[in-house]
């Protein structure tokens, strides 16, 4: 806290290709994972690893320029160990992104997912960040999980995609959380598929799980950087570079949303754990 004078509202989390987020911010002060005690490593290309604080459309932000998996070989705790020091700084939104393959027949490369529910399925095995002791002080042993990605920042993003013009891009969907790092084989594509999934990709999940249980405001965006492969006769293949290039040809679009829903959001400053601090 001593190191910036801001006190952040809202929070950004980076997915893979999506750290230009953090250039929006204004009046910056950054600090390299490797400087702040406690933080992992980022490992994967497109994950640069800063933690930028700055000031966007009169609300103060911080942003994470790279985010921790679980592929990485970090454990749930410490991917997730970031959301809790938000709500420590006095964080009351969590704005989550990423990059995934689309499953949907109406999701293609460089559109914007709006998540509107997640499947966990590290978590539905007993792989949660939650898992162990509960800190009270964050929030209950058994938290509910519907209704974790807030209508209302949902029905606002909408709104804004009308108003930019970009609404054709952008529908809300199921983001499927797998442990990776490879990505899927046909039959498993196929079986997410079946399952109601719209997308899939290796993050947030862990994320938002940590964030619901000790009460943030969440939102979600995946950008589609690929389709998922579902036939053995089609001979495409997915790659990471792919995926980062889908990220750099979509930014400012993304850029412009998140900067408006921001811009537009009420914050409550109703942080109970900072405001007892
Ligand atoms: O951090 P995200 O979830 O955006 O990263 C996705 C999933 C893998 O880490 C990587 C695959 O290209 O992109
Ligand atoms: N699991 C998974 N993650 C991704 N991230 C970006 N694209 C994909 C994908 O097709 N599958």
């Amino acid at each position: 806290m001593s190191q910036t004078r801001h006190r952040p509202q809202v929070a950004i989390i980076c997915g893979s290709g999506l750290g230009m987020l953090a250039d929006t911010l204004k009046c910056q002060d950054s600090f390299a994972y490797s400087d702040i005690p406690g933080f992992p490593q980022s490992t994967v290309q497109g994950h640069a690893g800063r933690l930028v604080f700055g000031e966007l459309k009169g609300k103060t932000c911080v942003c994470m320029q790279g985010r921790f998996h679980m592929y990485e070989g970090h454990s749930l705790c410490k991917t997730t160990f970031p959301v809790r020091v938000f709500k420590l700084l006095g964080v009351e939104t969590l704005i989550v992104t990423n990059a995934a393959g689309s499953l949907a027949d109406g999701l293609q490369p460089g559109d914007i997912m709006i998540i509107k529910d997640h499947v966990n399925f590290p978590g539905l095995v007993g792989l949660n960040p939650l898992s162990g002791p509960n800190d009270d002080k964050f929030g209950p042993r058994f938290p509910a999980m519907s209704g974790c990605y807030d209508k209302g920042l949902r029905c606002l993003a909408l709104d804004i995609a009308k108003q930019q013009g970009v609404a054709s891009l952008m529908q809300e969907g199921v983001y499927a959380m797998v442990g990776g790092p490879n990505f899927e084989t046909i039959a498993e594509a196929r079986l997410l598929h079946r399952l109601g999934v719209d997308a899939v990709g290796m993050s947030t999940a862990p994320e938002v799980v940590v964030a619901t249980h000790c009460g943030l405001r969440v939102f979600g965006l995946s950008l589609i950087t690929n389709k998922v492969v579902k036939s053995y006769e089609d001979s495409e293949s997915v790659n990471h570079e792919g995926v980062l290039e889908v990220g750099r040809l979509r930014s400012n679009t993304v850029q412009q949303l998140v900067t408006e829903l921001i811009s537009r959001m009420e914050i409550n400053n109703n942080n109970t754990i900072n405001n007892a601090v």
